[in-house]
């Protein structure tokens, strides 16, 4: 089954063209460390999920771009065709003079209505192509104008438009500081949002992937572009095909599908998030050897402490014994706080993924009592490598976001009313500001009474 991917605003677009990019060059590899069966049927896959053939066979990205200014479209459009290797579809995007200004207000009640139309039909005309459409990926940041408002507005029209398709949401958190004065607005506004139309949200931080990029990667001056290199990397890590059963013949067939059925057993519960080991520069991975005892062991402690990357890590933190109250998760930053799942994804990828001993991850005292721990945790495996790493793990989680520290700031604003006229002469009004709290608000109780 395929994915259609809608890129929205300047972020989304940048972030869109190195996944695609990514997704690619790791489909072409002859490096996958397994027969040539195993990599033909993986390729396979991986074309029927991203992309279609046109007559010339160049790969086109099964994609519609949409930002309301046109040069980061136009530079993501060249970029692709001059890799060679896949392109975009030169119909399918959409792109008008002027931004949104950082106004959510502007992207969801101007842009949004106006375009719906046009938008609309690419993204008609692109689900039309797949033969079997598993639903839509969109990407966009939280906090400019256009990704966010306008986003916010098309995943309506989507769930509107096709209410058996499944949507994920993939969100970029700002920055913690010095960035759009109005951030925690649009954040808040675009998470609430989503929440009613989206069946996931899976969320990178601007600051964590800053930090892999200097601490992992050992890049010096980062740019949005090592940035979005390392999202993307991570974001291959899921979606690239997998088999999700034991002995499976199939690479997964619906991968939106199982991504749900496996992390979101509640509507209440949709905020996902990524982690992956190893992450390294591609030179010294020629000089380094990982076990799976090892990796599994890294990654599990990642989750109950919280930490985003394999550097860090509190060894300290320990599930609570069962039986015993487990502590709130107000303290999610304090250092001993352990971090409580709904569920659990384990991917590995790479030589003798069969063997891995998982038990650790299916340890009930890591997750809510309501849910069977059984259901809670599952693994999808494949021997074909990723990315020239013989052997990576990535770990998706149904756990709680930074969402207090952003509503918390976006509520000390708009306490003194700050901006709040900049988005009520667009239409948004401070009932909707109202609405938007109380919606997060209810979210975080859930996670934090988990
Ligand atoms: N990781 C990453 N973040 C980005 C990138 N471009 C912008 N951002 C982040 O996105 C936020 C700003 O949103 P943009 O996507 O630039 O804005 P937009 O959606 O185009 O909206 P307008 O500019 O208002 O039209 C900030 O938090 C930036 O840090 C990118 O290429 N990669």
């Amino acid at each position: 089954m395929s994915i259609v991917t809608v890129q929205l605003g300047q972020c989304g677009n940048q972030i869109g063209g190195e996944v695609f990019n990514g997704i690619c060059s790791d489909g072409r590899g002859t490096h996958g460390l397994c027969s040539k069966k195993e990599n033909e049927s993986y390729y396979d896959a991986c074309k029927e999920r991203f992309f279609w053939e046109e007559k010339s066979k160049v790969p086109v990205a099964r994609a519609v771009l949409v930002d309301m200014e046109p040069k980061v479209i136009s530079q993501t459009l060249s970029m692709a065709a001059r890799s060679g290797y896949w392109k975009y579809d030169d119909r399918a995007h959409f792109c008008q003079k002027q931004g949104s200004g950082n106004n959510w207000a502007n992207g969801y009640s101007v842009h949004g209505p106006k375009h719906k139309e046009v938008i609309m039909n690419l993204v008609q005309k692109e689900a039309e192509k797949c033969d079997r459409l598993s639903g839509f990926l969109t990407i966009m940041s939280l906090a400019g104008g256009t990704g966010s408002g306008l986003g916010a507005f098309v995943t309506q029209c989507l769930r509107d438009a096709f209410p058996t398709s499944f949507i994920l949401n993939h969100v970029i958190w700002p920055y913690g500081t010095g960035e759009v004065i109005v951030q925690n607005y649009n954040s808040v506004l675009t998470l609430s949002h989503l929440y009613q139309s989206s069946d996931a949200l899976l969320v990178h931080e601007n600051d964590v992937v800053h930090k892999i990029c200097a601490q992992l990667m050992n890049i010096k001056q980062i740019s949005f572009r090592d940035a979005n290199q390392v999202i993307a990397h991570q974001l291959g890590s899921v979606f690239q095909p997998t088999y999700t059963a034991e002995g499976g013949l199939h690479y997964s067939r619906n991968p939106l599908g199982d991504l749900m059925e496996t992390l979101v057993p509640h509507p209440e519960f949709k905020m996902l998030g990524l982690r992956n080991i190893p992450q390294m520069p591609e030179n010294s991975l020629a000089y380094s050897t990982f076990s799976w005892p090892g990796l599994i062991k890294h990654l599990r402690q990642m989750l109950i402490a919280n930490a985003k990357m394999e550097e860090g890590i509190d060894w300290q933190v320990r599930p609570p014994c069962l039986g015993s109250s487990v502590p709130s998760s107000h303290s999610t930053n304090k250092p001993l706080h352990f971090n409580t799942s709904i569920a659990n994804l384990v991917i590995l990828r790479g030589k003798d993924t069969q063997s891995v001993d998982l038990g650790s991850f299916r340890d009930p005292s890591l997750y809510t009592s309501w849910l069977n721990p059984q259901d809670a945790f599952n693994a999808w495996k494949t021997p074909r490598a990723f990315n020239k790493y013989e052997k990576s793990a990535s770990l998706v989680s149904n756990l709680l976001k930074p969402l207090d520290d952003v509503v918390g700031k976006a509520w000390n604003m708009f306490a003194s009313k700050a901006y709040v006229h900049q988005y009520t002469k667009f239409g948004i009004e401070e009932e909707d500001f109202l609405d938007s709290f109380a919606a997060l608000e209810q979210v975080i109780s859930s996670y934090t009474n988990l």
